[in-house]
């Protein structure tokens, strides 16, 4: 925690960057509770990258491929510890990550997750309760821990689901909630 009690955050994409860039938006003010001090990606074609250097943030791209997910976390690991990081932000991050990386940073790994947890786990939420005839979707901002969106959920938004939804008009409409809900909840995460 730095002397102005304002926590360092990395952040973790794998595209577009559209909740990054909230959690970025959202840190300027003076109650915020937190700075983002790296965004990192597993794609380093990741469009969110390029958004973050421009913001003057600093950025680690690397891809696992090739090299092995021990020798991949080992750099994502360094390079977040070597910028401060304090807690890390998951923001459509699409890797999972290991038991090894989750211990080593436990209870300070937050994600969003595009439904309602404890319902639909995984990809694709939003056909899934489409399919299902839910009157109602949303999102959750959880805890990481080695299985996948298990964690104790922080905070959650809903949204209704209307006649003739496809999974694009839904998730349009869930992800202005994720940009509401994400900078809320890590400001109250990091006060903890
Ligand atoms: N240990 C954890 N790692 C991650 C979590 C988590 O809860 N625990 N959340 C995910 C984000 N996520 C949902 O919010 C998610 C990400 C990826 C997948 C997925 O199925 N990915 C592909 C590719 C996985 C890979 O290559 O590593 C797959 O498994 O086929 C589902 C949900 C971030 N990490
Ligand atoms: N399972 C993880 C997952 O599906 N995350 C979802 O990916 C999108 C990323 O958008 P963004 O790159 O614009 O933030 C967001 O909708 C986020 O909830």
């Amino acid at each position: 925690m730095r002397p102005d009690g304002r926590a360092k955050v990395g952040i973790l994409i794998s595209g577009r960057g559209s909740n990054m860039q909230s959690l970025v938006a959202a840190s300027r003010a003076a109650d915020a509770g937190y700075d983002v001090a790296l965004v990192a990606s597993d794609k380093p074609e990741a469009a969110g990258l390029a958004w973050a250097a421009e913001q003057g943030i600093a950025t680690f791209a690397l891809s696992p491929k090739g090299i092995g997910k021990p020798a991949y976390e080992a750099a994502i690991d360094q390079a977040l510890r070597s910028a401060g990081v304090e807690v890390i932000a998951l923001a459509g991050y699409m890797r999972l990550l290991s038991g090894d990386f989750v211990a080593r940073w436990r209870g300070r790994i937050v994600n969003i997750h595009p439904s309602l947890l404890p319902l639909y786990k995984g990809l694709d939420t939003h056909a899934r309760a489409i399919a299902a005839g839910d009157a109602k979707a949303g999102c959750s901002v959880h805890i990481v821990t080695e299985e996948l969106d298990d964690g104790e959920v922080l905070g959650q938004a809903e949204v209704p689901i209307l006649p003739g939804d496809d999974a694009t008009a839904l998730a349009a409409r869930v992800l202005v909630e994720e940009h509401r809900l994400y900078p809320q909840v890590l400001t109250e995460f990091v006060r903890r």
